[in-house]
């Protein structure tokens, strides 16, 4: 499902408005009746006192449209327009006499004027700003933002938390309205999924409101939502007459005293997402812990007790896996060093790999085209230095994946993918999963994809939509706490079964 940005978004609405010959008005006008008619259908009765706080654009005239027929369903309206600037549009004017004539006279907020006090039992419509707001609220509005945010009101934010930029974090991080729910319009943002600004989103809902199917069909994206219906056809099936050789022979290799647990995650969780063949390699002092955990596994060891050497590998692995509990000292730095320059297939580099990589940044230049990165913030942050926001995080990676060709799996509460200037932003996964060995067993997954000559990009964008999955639906059983890593090694089976399975429908569809 593509991501737009905002020109993209005021593109599709004018197709829309052309293509369905309507008028601006009439889109509006739908909008804000489907935003009425889903509020509607979540109240129990028309009782409840609904505060709306509208802007002057046209988010604010979907706010108006919405204050105009809660009013005619009998609810208590209450309408608030924050005059922040000159440049009223037609669709807010417009409602805005809708409004009068129904004789709802809004309370208009400016720089000098009384901020309401808001109860506890009135929803607050937040219609302020949506996807146009390009520079930072003016001190009032911002003043207004923070008042809001400290009353004890549930707020509903219409199609964006105001405050909110589509491309970058605002300076003052309080001038954001912290949203209870918000209510967007049929195409996800990026900012539904980023960490620092998804956390003022707070339930989500979109609600189609019948944009031009082609114009979103013909309009270029470089961000994707990764759902099961975009993730499914990369699924590629098993022949029959197949044998283990047809699925590859990975590699994996990491470990130290005290953290060999590691590279048996992963080598199970290669095992389990159908790889071939699979050799672990640890220091000696693993070889009992290895073939006694993961019995499908063959093992190399070092020749030393503690640390990694290639010395005893014999063979050419089709992918290597390389980092977990490695360690970043001479030894691991030569065993990369070794494995890199043997390999010519693209490989998986995690954990102290990626640290490896920080330290000695000439070993980048020699990775095989297309390699996979997999960090968590703190070694990212060790690659690529500190970033300004999460924006500028992405930037960064996606500069780093076209200097370096190589792909970076950015893990998070939704991992995404970056390939080039592309972003692939993952769906499933759940907090439980934020548990030691996690990111183990996604390596060993995305491994067993690529030995399986998946294509890097479609291994790893598979991979982490299938390990989040796979903690879904062990969260289902056993919530989030219990949650182990080995738990969603078990379930990766029940998660490639999922692919096939019809999703339950919400009961209603508004
Ligand atoms: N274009 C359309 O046809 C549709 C628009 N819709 C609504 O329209 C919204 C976008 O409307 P607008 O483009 O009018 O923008 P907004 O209503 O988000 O903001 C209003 C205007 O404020 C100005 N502005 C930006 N930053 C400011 C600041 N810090 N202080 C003061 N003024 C500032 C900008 O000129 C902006 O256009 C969407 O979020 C959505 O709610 C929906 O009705 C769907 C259809
Ligand atoms: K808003």
């Amino acid at each position: 499902m593509k991501i737009f940005d905002r020109e993209q978004i005021y593109q599709i609405d004018k197709q829309t408005i052309q293509s369905q010959n309507i008028t601006q008005d009439e889109l509006m006008e739908r909008v804000g009746t489907r935003l009425f008619a889903w509020l509607d259908e979540q109240l129990p009765s028309t009782d409840q006192k609904i505060v709306l706080f509208c802007g002057v654009g046209n988010n604010g005239g979907d706010g108006l449209v919405l204050a105009r027929l809660l009013l005619l369903k009998g609810y208590e309206v209450t309408v608030h327009v924050v005059n922040f600037g000159e440049g009223r549009t037609e669709g807010f004017l417009k409602n805005l006499d809708r409004l009068k004539e129904n004789k709802l006279w809004p309370n208009f907020i400016s720089e000098d004027s009384d901020f309401p006090t808001l109860q506890e039992n009135e929803i607050v419509i937040d219609a302020i700003f949506g996807i146009g707001l390009t520079h930072s609220l003016s001190p009032w509005v911002a003043s207004l933002v923070k008042h809001i945010n400290k009353q004890a009101a549930y707020v509903i934010a219409i199609d964006v938390p105001s405050g909110l930029f589509l491309d970058k974090f605002p300076d003052d991080d309080e001038a954001i309205i912290q949203a209870n729910f918000t209510v967007s319009f049929q195409l996800y943002k990026l900012i539904f999924f980023l960490p620092q600004t998804a956390k003022y989103i707070g339930g989500l809902r979109l609600l189609n409101i019948g944009l031009d199917a082609e114009a979103i069909h013909k309009s270029m994206a470089s961000k994707f939502l990764m759902t099961k219906n975009d993730v499914l056809p990369l699924y590629r099936n098993r022949a029959k007459f197949s044998h283990k050789g047809s699925y590859g022979h990975a590699l994996v290799v990491g470990g130290s005293y005290g953290k060999i647990g590691c590279v048996s995650l992963s080598s199970k969780a290669a095992l389990r997402t159908g790889v071939g063949k699979l050799t672990a390699l640890v220091p000696s002092c693993g070889y009992q812990i290895l073939q006694t955990s993961v019995p499908e596994a063959m093992l190399v060891t070092s020749n030393l007790e503690n640390e990694l050497n290639t010395e005893n590998i014999d063979f050419i692995p089709d992918v290597v896996c390389f980092g977990m509990g490695a360690g970043t000292g001479e030894n691991a730095y030569i065993t990369l060093l070794n494995l890199i320059e043997d390999t010519k297939n693209p490989m998986l580099i995690d954990a102290d790999g990626i640290n490896l990589l920080a330290k000695h940044p000439g070993l980048i230049e020699k990775l095989p085209e297309k390699t996979i990165l997999t960090p968590h913030p703190g070694e990212l942050i060790r690659l690529l230095g500190t970033w300004t926001d999460d924006f500028d995080k992405l930037e960064k990676c996606k500069t780093f994946s076209k200097t370096h060709k190589v792909i970076i799996v950015l893990k998070g509460a939704h991992t995404i993918v970056v390939a080039e200037d592309n972003l692939y932003v993952n769906t499933t996964g759940n907090p439980g999963m934020a548990t030691a060995g996690s990111g183990d067993v996604l390596s060993g997954v995305i491994t067993a994809l690529l030995a399986q000559q998946y294509d890097p990009l479609m291994a790893s964008i598979l991979g982490v939509y299938l390990h989040g999955k796979a903690g879904d639906l062990v969260a289902q059983q056993n919530g989030y706490e219990a949650l182990i890593a080995s738990d969603i090694i078990a379930y990766m089976g029940k998660a490639f079964i999922s692919l096939f399975q019809e999703e339950q429908k919400p009961a209603k569809e508004v």
